[in-house]
């Protein structure tokens, strides 16, 4: 039974009756099903509504599922991502139960299509209250940030097949200091990705992923015998986490002496194969993308655009943590670039299902050692002209997470930007570090990546192109303590590239009270 109410307060609902279709038209039916009155209170008291806790477990399930008769009618396939080249390719379709990376006719990328007319069949109240009822419970799958949005995502799945570790449901840090001190902003925001079970956003996406290889497995719809990657450190951090807890072999394909100590640890300790290959990013995606075609491994990079659905859940968390406000920015650190299309299409379904009206304005934020998206907006991507896109050779990073030439989704990020007034900026090495340096004075502790971003923020509000009442959420990609080497230079002024503006050094002082004091004195804290 849905239950419209809030969840304090919530009835004993499970002893009504389902509401059966018996003749009458179905649409009609499931309409009724939604919009009958809230339920009686008296069953359990006649003073006061039954709490949350006092729910049985079934209930307590119960209130957080839509009724049979609707979420049967809610499916989502694979299509081509562009068919503008290729008229006839916009009748292909793909089961989600296939193992297919690539349109069979453009050789273009894929997208997973919902049925919207099916999901409109829930108002947009109501899967706001569905939503918000959801966030940050324990009956499984449904307290995950990710499979809150159950049918947004993978609505197909049986709840058993699914594989999470309760992802998203993030932190979104108002930067009150950062903001007022740096920028003169009130209203700036951190979404804070990083705090997460293996560390990165990518976890949003990969029980999704690994959830649908678990069910494909199961249900012996395909022959996968594992899951593999190429990648910069987080996407194999999350590839091994995820598909040990499901207990499906999973391979990854790392750049040699590229990425750090702290997300090469990752995969290991989880048993994946763990491949450390003589080459960059760019191309251990191309040898994967060869693998995976010869052989039964399923492709984890965000290629796969399974992984798309389970981040752009991110874009509908941030509305719901603003009481479904849309901010006016939004800054993503881009790399292989299927995150920033993860979240326009997210903020595109909530607009097109009715929950918000309009769109944020996307930023990407590269660094300016990896900077095809940068390159292609300069020259000619900021007015729509992206003809001038071309791959380049990603050179060495503190951000070595981004450090791709090659990404993979630059279409979804043409679009992405082209979808939302978008703009593209870059950050320097030192900017970088100097911005994530500046920010972690004021509580934060930031990964580089989220440095190339607030980097970016920090020109766009220089620039007043973001003005001091927009509303801004910086996505923070990362945790800070999967880079600390970086780190650690940066404070002690070891990198050749950045004069480490906000270094803090750390004093060695013998231990005796009278030289501990006057250090103290020195330093001015009395
Ligand atoms: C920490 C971190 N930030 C940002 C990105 C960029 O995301 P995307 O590749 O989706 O652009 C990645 C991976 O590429 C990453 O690992
Ligand atoms: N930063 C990524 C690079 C690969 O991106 P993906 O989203 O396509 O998997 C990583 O951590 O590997």
């Amino acid at each position: 039974m849905f239950i419209l109410t809030p969840p304090t307060s919530l009835t004993r609902q499970s002893a009504r009756p389902s509401h059966r279709c018996s003749g009458q038209s179905r649409r009609r039916a499931l309409r009724m099903a939604l919009t009958e009155g809230p339920p009686t209170l008296s069953s359990l008291s006649p003073h006061q509504p039954p709490s949350w806790w006092e729910l049985s477990d079934d209930e307590k399930r119960k209130a957080m599922t839509l009724p049979s008769s609707l979420t049967n009618a809610f499916r989502a396939q694979y299509v081509p991502f562009d068919t503008t080249t290729h008229p006839q390719a916009a009748a292909e379709r793909h089961s989600l139960d296939s193992v297919v990376y690539r349109s069979t006719v453009t050789q273009g990328l894929l997208e997973v299509q919902h049925d919207m007319d099916a999901l409109r069949q829930v108002s947009a109240p109501q899967w706001k209250e569905l939503f918000d009822r959801r966030a940050g419970r324990t009956v499984f799958p449904y307290g995950s940030g990710v499979w809150s949005k159950k049918e947004w995502v993978l609505p197909g799945i049986p709840d058993e097949d699914v594989v999470s570790m309760f992802e998203g449901n993030s932190n979104l840090f108002w930067a009150e200091r950062f903001g007022k001190d740096v920028l003169g902003m009130d209203d700036l925001w951190v979404k804070q990705c990083g705090n997460s079970h293996t560390g990165s956003f990518k976890d949003l996406g990969m029980t999704v992923l690994v959830s649908q290889v678990n069910h494909m497995i199961r249900s012996k719809s395909a022959n996968i015998k594992a899951v593999g990657c190429a990648s910069t450190g987080d996407t194999s951090a999350a590839v091994a986490a995820y598909c040990a807890a499901a207990g499906i072999p999973s391979v990854v394909f790392l750049p040699a002496d590229k990425i750090s100590v702290a997300q090469l640890v990752q995969p290991i300790a989880n048993g994946s194969v763990v491949l450390s290959l003589d080459t960059d990013f760019d191309g251990c995606m191309k040898l994967i993308q060869e693998v995976v075609n010869e052989f039964p491994i399923y492709l984890a990079n965000s290629m796969n655009p399974l992984r798309l659905e389970g981040q752009k859940t991110v874009s509908v968390e941030i509305a719901q943590q603003f009481d479904w406000q849309v901010p006016d920015w939004v800054i993503v650190p881009g790399g292989n670039l299927g995150n920033v299309y993860a979240f326009y299409k997210g903020f595109a379904m909530m607009r097109e299902l009715g929950l918000t009206d309009r769109m944020p304005r996307l930023v990407v934020a590269q660094s300016a050692n990896a900077n095809p998206l940068y390159q292609a907006y300069v020259n000619g991507g900021h007015r729509g002209d992206w003809s001038h896109y071309r791959a380049v050779p990603a050179k060495r990073t503190l951000a070595s997470a981004i450090q791709i030439g090659a990404p993979v989704s630059i279409h979804r990020a043409m679009r992405a930007i082209d979808g939302t007034q978008g703009v593209v900026e870059e950050a320097t090495e030192e900017e970088l570090m100097d911005a994530a340096a500046l920010a972690d004075r004021t509580g934060m502790f930031n990964c580089p990546h989220t440095g190339v971003a607030l980097a970016a923020l920090i020109k766009l509000r220089e620039r007043g192109m973001i003005g001091v009442k927009d509303r801004a959420v910086v996505v923070s990609t990362a945790h800070g303590l999967k880079f600390t080497d970086s780190k650690v230079d940066y404070h002690e002024r070891k990198l050749h590239n950045a004069a480490s503006r906000y270094a803090n050094e750390i004093y060695r002082v013998p231990a005796d009270l009278g030289r501990v004091v006057d250090a103290l004195r020195e330093r001015g804290l009395f």
